[in-house]
């Protein structure tokens, strides 16, 4: 079932829960033995204030709280399912649409993330999925608990005594108009109040996500100051929404109290006349009275709450639809890694590309070829276009013309994550999961051996600092690796990407945090293992002189222009070449 393909309005948000056939019976169910029961409480009253009216044996009396203790013991049951029914709706609705969302967002291609602000998307998949899935489920209840309290209330009062009726039936709606007047300015003072409290939160959890930052500047004072004005923001909010809050509920007790007097106090009067309306009648009609007063409060708080709701599940379900997507697997037991038959090739034929959210071409129609089995260095100034080269041989972008290929084959014509399998990258940033170093290795192979992981650690040159680590293997990397070094970090990214072991390597600066000596053992890692081994290599590196020895040729790129490809000794006496060393 796809929970996003509808408009995101409050009917098919309701239609959510249809799948769940089984629980939405038992909860039907449930809710009309607990509403039935609850309904015919008055009815109770009635019965009992109508035995005070004659002389009544105890035998009379005991049978009739008896009957009615056994209904409402049935109607207490209801309440009972009704109550676990719905949290089981919500959970089950909350899972199923977190479930689906995760899945889209996966699917959603790079560019998206750049645009959106990744909190946001976390905030809707934790927080907002939640709360929607919790309303609509309590709401959803209540709304029909709100229309049964109402309609059988009402029922009652118009039966009873249309009179009488009329005088209750006026100052309750005086108080849905008050109601709803309140309720909209309440309203309108509360999304004023969720909007700076969002901004707040944003803001601290930038602020603690970046805090060595904070730190380093010795802005604890200025970050406090900042805070506090947030929070003297949020408070004055706050005592807005108090103030219409109080208002909204000292008129609806007021009105409400006093709407009940009055129809008491004619209903007193109608009796004492011998109208035929007897005390019992009387005291269940005020009971009723109040029940279709709570009926329509349901109804309407239900209505706002949804619509609420369904404002936001709407922004979800823009985001959730399906465009913007790449073809990814699923498949968890998959391999993702692939050892091509020929030793693999690569050629640009005219790509020009830009960033979605940029408007200039980082490169204008680029063709260049890398052989099968060569080891390619690519410099060039910053912002010059190479980590955008990566970005598209992993397809994580398309190119805005032009064609990639890999062993002849257009990558474009292929599902995204074609390319990924044959390809092992360790990228700029040098960012870990949360976890332990063994977690972050095996992420490129979660079926590798012990043994595996040992070696791609050895060659890496990271097995040695990590056994010294106090639980070795197992050391948690803390958040985004902060508790480990710079150079610890990229050799841990190395050894991953030397345990997925496909034929494609592509390195972008995963050196540049290494000492000499560690960089000097990578060299002779890649020369060891990757040359005329069958692998095909690229390596980005700010350190020129570095990819001397290793690389077969050099390509060097300016403002998004392949300026050339060549020998490192070919390009030694190029003046371009010259200013990068
Ligand atoms: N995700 C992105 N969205 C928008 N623009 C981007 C993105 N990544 C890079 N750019 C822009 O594309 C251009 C090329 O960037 P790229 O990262 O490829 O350069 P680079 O040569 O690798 O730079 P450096 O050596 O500093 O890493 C730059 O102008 C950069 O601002």
């Amino acid at each position: 079932m796809n929970f996003f393909n509808r408009k995101g309005d409050l009917h098919s948000i309701i239609k959510l829960l249809l799948p769940e056939k089984l629980l939405l019976g038992k909860f039907s169910l449930a809710l009309l033995v607990s509403s039935g029961s609850a309904l015919c409480f008055p009815l109770a009253m009635k019965d009992i204030y109508g035995l005070c009216e004659e002389k009544t044996e105890v035998s009379k009396i005991f049978k009739v709280v008896a009957k009615w203790t056994a209904i409402f013991t049935i109607g207490s049951l209801g309440t009972y399912y009704r109550r676990l029914t719905i949290d089981q709706l919500a959970n089950k609705l909350s899972m199923n649409l977190r479930h689906q969302y995760y899945k889209v967002l996966l699917q959603k291609r790079i560019s998206i993330f750049a645009e959106q602000n990744s909190g946001n998307l976390s905030h809707q998949l934790g927080h907002d999925i939640y709360q929607i899935s919790q309303t609509v489920v309590f709401e959803f209840s209540s709304i029909l608990r709100g229309a049964s309290f109402f309609t059988g209330g009402l029922g009652y009062l118009l039966y009873t005594s249309v009179p009488l009726t009329l005088v209750t039936i006026l100052p309750i709606s005086s108080l849905a108009l008050v109601s709803k007047h309140y309720g909209t300015i309440l309203k309108k003072e509360r999304e004023k109040m969720s909007e700076i409290s969002r901004f707040a939160q944003g803001y601290t959890r930038e602020r603690i996500s970046q805090i060595k930052t904070v730190k380093l500047f010795n802005a604890e004072g200025f970050e406090m100051k900042k805070y506090k004005e947030l929070l003297d923001k949020l408070y004055g909010q706050a005592v807005n929404v108090a103030g219409y809050s109080a208002i909204h509920h000292g008129l609806m007790e007021g009105l409400g109290q006093n709407a009940l007097l009055w129809c008491i106090g004619y209903g007193a009067y109608l009796v004492s006349i011998d109208s035929g309306l007897s005390i019992g009648k009387l005291t269940a009609f005020a009971m009723y009275s109040m029940y279709s007063g709570l009926g329509f409060r349901l109804l309407s708080s239900g209505y706002t709450e949804m619509k609420k709701a369904s404002g936001i599940y709407r922004i979800i379900n823009q985001n959730a639809q399906l465009s913007d997507v790449e073809t990814v697997s699923f498949d968890s037991e998959k391999v993702t890694s692939v050892f091509t038959k020929g030793t693999p090739y690569i050629q640009f034929r005219n790509v020009s590309f830009k960033y979605p959210i940029r408007d200039h071409l980082v490169f204008d129609n680029i063709s260049f070829d890398i052989k099968a089995g060569e080891i390619i260095g690519i410099i060039g100034q910053s912002g010059s276009g190479k980590s955008s080269i990566f970005n598209l041989i992993t397809h994580l972008y398309k190119p805005t013309s032009g064609d990639i290929l890999i062993n002849g084959e257009n990558i474009l014509e292929k599902p995204a994550w074609w390319p990924r399998q044959m390809i092992s990258i360790v990228s700029q940033e040098t960012l870990l999961f949360t976890g332990s170093i063994i977690d972050n290795i095996r992420y490129s192979d979660p079926q590798a051996s012990e043994e595996a992981i040992m070696e791609a650690c050895k060659k890496a040159d990271a097995y040695d600092f990590i056994m010294e680590m106090p639980e070795k293997f197992n050391t948690p990397v803390g958040e985004q690796g902060y508790a480990l070094s710079g150079g610890q970090k990229q050799r841990i990214l190395i050894a991953r990407a030397l345990l997925k072991k496909p034929n494609i390597f592509l390195f972008d600066e995963a050196t540049s945090a290494l000492d000499a000596n560690t960089e000097g053992y990578f060299q002779d890692v890649i020369e060891k293992e990757f040359k005329g081994k069958g692998y095909t290599v690229i390596i980005i590196s700010h350190r020129v002189k570095s990819l001397k020895n290793i690389c077969d040729r050099i390509m060097l790129i300016d403002e998004g222009k392949v300026i050339a490809l060549d020998t490192f000794e070919n390009l030694e006496t190029h003046p371009e070449f010259k200013l990068l060393l």
